[in-house]
């Protein structure tokens, strides 16, 4: 995990060995699997705060249901059934209104994934300089996993196929036009946002990829960057082809440029980026199938070479990108 920012932090100050009776496979997967003893459990616990994961006029039934959809799809990257969750808020005042809302949005998804809220911690977040810090939630998610199975990072094989759910790209987009950068047309706006505001945890496919699935994980900071994650743990590189990636029609709608810069490296999409050997592809498919979610090969995976993804185009162009998908602390040590 020799990589910069958020993930150096991690590395350098959070990766602890395990010690005690509960073991993990160790940090970098997007849960945490654990033999209880009574059987098997996938944990895990992301954060959102005002101003870096929400914008301030964003609507608070929208963060309440994305503050526990980007866990689900941690869950969903493992494969395991959403089962509990323990919710931390840290408000910088009482604001009932906002509250109601934001309970609304958590509870509907809570509801619809059968996933309980068990508990949690409720704080005013600390004033510095006359000034509260902004909302920050942080959810501790929990799902159960068959015994001796669960999706990891690692597995990916050379030979095998890369496979993507739903399409990606849409939630930088849209918040590049929320910024003002970037626009679409008007009708095509409410589903770009929607994107954004509400991603689905793709819960049921995480569940039909198990045995199926040699690695995956959810796509949270840009398809390359965790594509990227499943190749470095797995040992291996890719080659994916841009005219296979699935994008929405909002995006096709714009220059080739910013849909290369929001599918490959835009991230927030929480769709679920696997591998697979050839010989799966027809499971594969029926998953996609059985869980009503659309998935798309879009490369393979090769031995390890000096690059870890190339990205074929039809007249063999080579894709130019700006930003290499999102990262907390990039640049800064
Ligand atoms: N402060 C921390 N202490 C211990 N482990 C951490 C800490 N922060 C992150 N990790 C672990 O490092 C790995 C990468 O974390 P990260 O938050 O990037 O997860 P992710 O699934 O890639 O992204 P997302 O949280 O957006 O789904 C995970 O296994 C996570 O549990
Ligand atoms: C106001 C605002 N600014 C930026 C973004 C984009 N964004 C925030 S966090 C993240 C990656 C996953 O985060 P994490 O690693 O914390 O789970 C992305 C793509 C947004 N949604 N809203
Ligand atoms: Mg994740």
């Amino acid at each position: 995990m020799a990589e910069a920012g958020e993930f150096q932090i991690i590395e350098k100050f959070f990766t602890y060995q395990t010690f005690g009776a509960w073991k993990s496979q160790g940090v970098g997967d997007d849960c945490a699997i654990i033999d209880t003893g009574a059987g098997r459990i996938a944990v895990t616990c992301d954060m959102m705060a005002l101003g870096t994961h929400f914008l301030p006029d964003a609507d608070p039934e929208d963060v309440g249901y994305k503050a526990l959809a980007v866990n689900l799809s941690d869950l969903a990257a493992a494969g395991a059934v959403p089962r509990a969750f323990f919710l931390s808020i840290g408000l910088p005042r009482r604001d009932d209104g906002w509250l109601a809302d934001f309970s609304r949005g958590l509870m509907k998804l809570a509801r619809e994934s059968g996933c309980a809220l068990l508990g949690g911690d409720t704080t005013r977040t600390p004033e510095v300089e006359g000034h509260h810090a902004p909302e920050t939630i942080s959810i501790t998610a929990m799902g159960d996993l068959p015994a001796g199975m669960g999706l990891t990072r690692k597995g990916a094989k050379p030979g095998d196929d890369i496979w993507v759910s739903g399409t990606v790209g849409d939630a930088y987009a849209a918040l590049k036009c929320r910024w003002g950068a970037w626009s679409v047309m008007p009708d095509l706006e409410p589903a770009l946002f929607a994107r954004m505001d509400r991603p689905t945890p793709r819960i049921a496919l995480g569940q039909a990829l198990l045995g199926a699935a040699s690695a995956a994980a959810d796509i949270s900071d840009g398809l390359l960057a965790d594509l990227g994650h499943i190749l470095e743990r797995s040992g291996v590189s890719a080659e994916i082809e841009w005219e296979k990636i699935p994008t929405s029609v909002a995006l096709q709608s714009m220059t080739p440029a910013r849909q290369h810069e929001a599918a490959l490296a835009g991230g927030d999409d929480y769709e679920l980026i696997f591998t697979a050997p050839p010989s799966s592809a027809e499971r594969i498919y029926e998953a996609g199938l059985l869980s009503g979610t659309p998935v798309t090969r879009i490369g393979r995976v090769i031995e390890r070479t000096s690059r870890a993804v190339t990205v074929r185009t039809p007249d063999g162009l080579p894709v130019l990108l700006v930003t290499e998908g999102f990262d907390h602390f990039r640049n800064e040590e």
